[in-house]
């Protein structure tokens, strides 16, 4: 679905050149989900920008469901962006003057879709995200884990088949993140495939494929795990603690 070769990005400002990422090689299979981890500033977000085509590269081949996307133009790339992909901030960026129908309606208003498959879609979505109910609301009246939601409707009522996700529970306690990841992994199992940047772990163990990105590269690691969290082909060894006494 997704391929990237030799993908690099550098960045060049008047006094500093950052290179971004370098030599990045993916591949992202259709209705997979996949957690990006790595340290501060290594690329997540270059990455996730890159595959959503909000951001260019700066040389490599970048090929999305068999699309060149190197090859297209500004209005080719986003049409292809409305079609297939869906985004998920840390922030929610949720427009705190409209309710959440109208929060979900504003890109589809932007696609030109017409009224009545308009209304068909936000209620499926917020009814998918439990929060049919509250459609009137504002998102200042939502918790932090139920505006993560409404994000999450948005993105999925532009049907995307892939969805992009920096950090969507960063803002949140652990037990919204929670939510917003069963949310997620629902969604998945719906058929969407999910690329999701997270410092958290916990979560990232959850994802049936874990990939590093470090200092612009794809760390030499990806660990796979069924649906039943057993590791299927480890890489990293498991450490032997068989030997080690107990700490009082
Ligand atoms: N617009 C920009 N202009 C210049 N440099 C940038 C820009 N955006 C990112 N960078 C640099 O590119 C590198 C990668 O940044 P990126 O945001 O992708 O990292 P990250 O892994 O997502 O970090 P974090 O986990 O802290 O969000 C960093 O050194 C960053 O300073």
């Amino acid at each position: 679905m997704l391929s990237m070769k030799n993908i690099s990005k550098v960045y060049q400002t008047e006094k500093v050149r950052t290179h971004a990422l370098r030599d990045f090689d993916l591949q992202v299979n259709e209705g997979e989900f996949i957690a990006v981890t790595g340290p501060s500033g290594s690329g997540k977000t270059t990455f996730l920008n890159i595959a959503g085509m909000l951001e260019p590269y700066t040389s490599g081949e970048y090929m999305l469901d068999d699309v060149n996307v190197g090859t297209l133009s500004d209005n080719q790339r986003a049409d292809l962006r409305n079609q297939k992909i869906g985004f998920i901030f840390q922030g929610f960026n949720l427009i705190p003057d409209l309710n959440l129908y109208e929060n979900v309606e504003v890109p589809l208003r932007y696609r030109g879709i017409k009224t009545a498959e308009r209304k068909r879609r936000i209620e499926e979505c917020l009814e998918k995200v439990g929060l049919g109910s509250r459609a009137k609301h504002l998102p200042q009246q939502l918790s932090g884990g139920q505006q993560q939601r409404v994000a999450i409707a948005r993105a999925l009522a532009g049907q995307p088949r892939f969805l992009l996700a920096d950090e969507p529970t960063g803002n949140l306690d652990s037990l919204m993140a929670r939510q917003v990841m069963e949310l997620l992994e629902e969604i998945n199992r719906d058929g969407a495939t999910i690329v999701m940047v997270t410092h958290d772990p916990e979560l990232a163990r959850r994802a049936p494929r874990n990939i590093q990105v470090v200092d612009g590269q794809l760390a030499d690691f990806t660990l796979y795990q069924s649906r039943e969290k057993e590791i299927i082909t480890p890489s990293i060894k498991p450490i032997d603690l068989s030997n080690n006494p107990v700490e009082a």
